[in-house]
């Protein structure tokens, strides 16, 4: 099969490892900048366009949209999708799970379990906001940040107040949670790949900090996950439509919360502490469900004939 995978830079270990796993599995795969892919959209059709060349006949896409191209990137792989190119996550899930605020209103609708979660914008509402949320600790996170980033922990009510001003005056996003202290600064990384968790490892804070992170020099262990822990995280990707997701659990008193659920997990970390090969389980889930689309993808070359485009499949 002949995949595309959306990547800024091809030597990134993710990037790299579906490369190998791909050529190991005899696929042909070309890793594509998602900035040097352009577009003609018009309602007569459209042409998708890398490098002066038209963008044709991919069976399946893999996005690894980094954060900070988030909008373009997602537009560029929505693009493969209305030319009806597989992909395991949509642009509409990565979108949602990006955003840690749907990502939260999303699993709590569906009864998937998480830190008590707080939001609001206005200045004059903050005590009520804090009132809601209850004593602290309190922990709170920039709505769209990563790898730890913008995720901080205030003891005091009078520190969360001034970290919520600050990050008001910044325009910034933010959510406020209850601080699962029975954590102990770790939580669970799952590789879900379809219906299954394929690897998970126990992820510790650092001496001196709460984030579990392994950008944040925390260290990891693969771990055994129970049944149920498994069937959390399965569901939480499910929820979000990701066919490929890492899914953080922290365990709590009340049963594994969710703490979010990742669109582009990095492969490094997980691979490197649990040996298994990650890479291979995604190109043999992408490719199985691109080959198993059958009526669909030929709905889909349909659609796309009618729309004048070039079908990716
Ligand atoms: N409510 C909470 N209670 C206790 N610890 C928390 C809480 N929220 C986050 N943490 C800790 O902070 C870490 C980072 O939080 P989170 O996963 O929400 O942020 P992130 O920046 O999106 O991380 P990632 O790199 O995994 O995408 C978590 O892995 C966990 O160890
Ligand atoms: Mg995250
Ligand atoms: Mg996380």
């Amino acid at each position: 099969m002949k995949l595309a995978i959306l990547s800024r830079n091809g030597k990134l270990y993710s990037t790299r490892r579906l490369v190998e796993a791909a050529r190991q599995r005899g696929h042909s795969v070309r890793v594509l900048d998602p900035l040097r892919c352009y577009m003609r959209i018009g309602s007569q059709g459209f042409a998708l366009r890398y490098k002066g060349q038209s963008l044709a006949g991919y069976g399946a896409v893999i996005p690894r949209i980094g954060a900070s191209i988030t909008r373009y990137g997602n537009a560029v792989l929505h693009q493969f999708e209305l030319m009806g190119c597989h992909t395991p996550n949509p642009s509409r899930a990565i979108a949602a799970a990006r955003d840690k605020l749907r990502c939260h209103q999303l699993l709590a609708a569906q009864g998937i379990d998480m830190p008590v979660t707080v939001f609001g914008d206005n200045p004059d509402d903050t005590d009520d906001l804090l009132a809601l949320l209850g004593e602290p600790p309190h922990v709170i996170k920039l709505t769209e940040g990563s790898q730890g980033r913008g995720v901080m922990l205030t003891e005091k009510p009078s520190a969360s107040r001034s970290v919520v001003d600050a990050l008001r005056g910044l325009y910034a996003t933010f959510l406020m949670q209850e601080f699962i202290a029975e954590a102990g600064g770790s939580d669970i990384r799952c590789l879900v790949v379809g219906d299954e968790v394929v690897a998970a490892m126990r992820r510790q804070a650092p001496e001196g900090d709460f984030r579990a992170n392994l950008h944040r020099g925390g260290s990891a262990e693969a771990v055994v996950l129970s049944a149920a822990d498994a069937a959390v995280a399965v569901r939480a990707a499910k929820v979000l439509g990701l066919g490929v997701a890492g899914v953080d659990l922290v365990p709590s008193a009340r049963g594994p919360l969710v703490l979010e659920v990742n669109a582009s997990p990095g492969l490094e970390g997980i691979e490197c502490s649990t040996g298994v090969d990650i890479a291979g389980r995604i190109i043999d889930f992408v490719t199985a469900e691109a080959a198993g689309a059958g009526m669909q993808s030929r709905k889909r070359v349909r659609r796309a004939r009618a729309m004048k485009t070039e079908p990716c499949v």
